[in-house]
């Protein structure tokens, strides 16, 4: 990608971003993503802390919640939270039915919960996101060390490509201990199904297929906001 695409790109970004912060309300618990677009977001949100927004958060990866914390953002431990008002976060690969590929950052886990603890999920996406069918992003996979080589099998059963991710000539760990494979089913003609079947291997703590979690996507497309819900 060019620098004008990437430009172009981060000005989307940006823009959904801008557009999702609008509905965060005084006294919201706010669910927060993970990577570039949901960096955009944490941004705007922290501005509006210092303006004297009163909101408290939980994040959805150790970055985001160093992020938030620097911002001013008073950040609540996730596993003590029952109830999130609205998160925004971003999305590998989206479709109009609201289905989701996340986790090319590998905080999908803990996005996972955000999202399922939230009362609305909200999603930002540059146009680049949108599918006709999800699968052309690989899907991420957690996996817990010690099943790696039952879940690699597993996801071989199923018609997958895995590859465990590197990063830097060294294993990707998450922010929990584990490890990711990246899985390429091709694509993905019934997604529900395909994320039944992974959740039901032991030892696979989360994928990366966001069914049903999902209250609405707001992708910005060049000066307009698209909302898909
Ligand atoms: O683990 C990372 C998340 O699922 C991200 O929300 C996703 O990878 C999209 O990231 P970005 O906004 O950087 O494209």
């Amino acid at each position: 990608m060019g620098i004008t695409d990437q430009n172009h790109q981060n000005a989307e970004k940006l823009a959904a971003a801008k557009a999702a912060v609008k509905l965060v309300k005084n006294g919201d618990i706010v669910g927060l993503g993970t990577g570039t677009t949901a960096t955009f977001a944490i941004k705007e949100l922290g501005k509006l802390v210092a303006e004297g927004l009163n909101i408290k958060a939980v994040a959805s990866s150790i970055r985001t919640e160093e992020l938030a914390k620097s911002l001013g953002i008073e950040i609540l431990d996730l596993g003590k939270t029952s109830s999130v008002d609205i998160s925004i976060d971003g999305a590998d690969e989206f479709t109009e039915g609201l289905d989701l590929i996340k986790g090319g950052g590998g905080a999908l886990f803990r996005e996972k919960i955000v999202a399922s603890l939230s009362k609305q999920a909200i999603i930002v996406t540059d146009s680049s996101k949108k599918v006709k069918k999800l699968g052309l992003f690989t899907v991420p996979i957690e996996v817990i060390p010690l099943a790696y080589q039952y879940v690699f099998g597993q996801i071989v059963k199923l018609n997958g490509k895995g590859k465990k991710r590197i990063i830097d000539n060294h294993d990707y760990i998450t922010d929990n201990g584990n490890l990711i494979i990246d899985a390429d089913f091709g694509l993905i003609n019934d997604p529900k199904a395909l994320s039944d079947a992974l959740n039901k291997i032991d030892g696979l703590l989360a994928h990366g297929l966001f069914i049903g979690l999902t209250a609405q996507v707001m992708m910005s497309d060049r000066s307009e906001i698209i909302i898909f819900k």
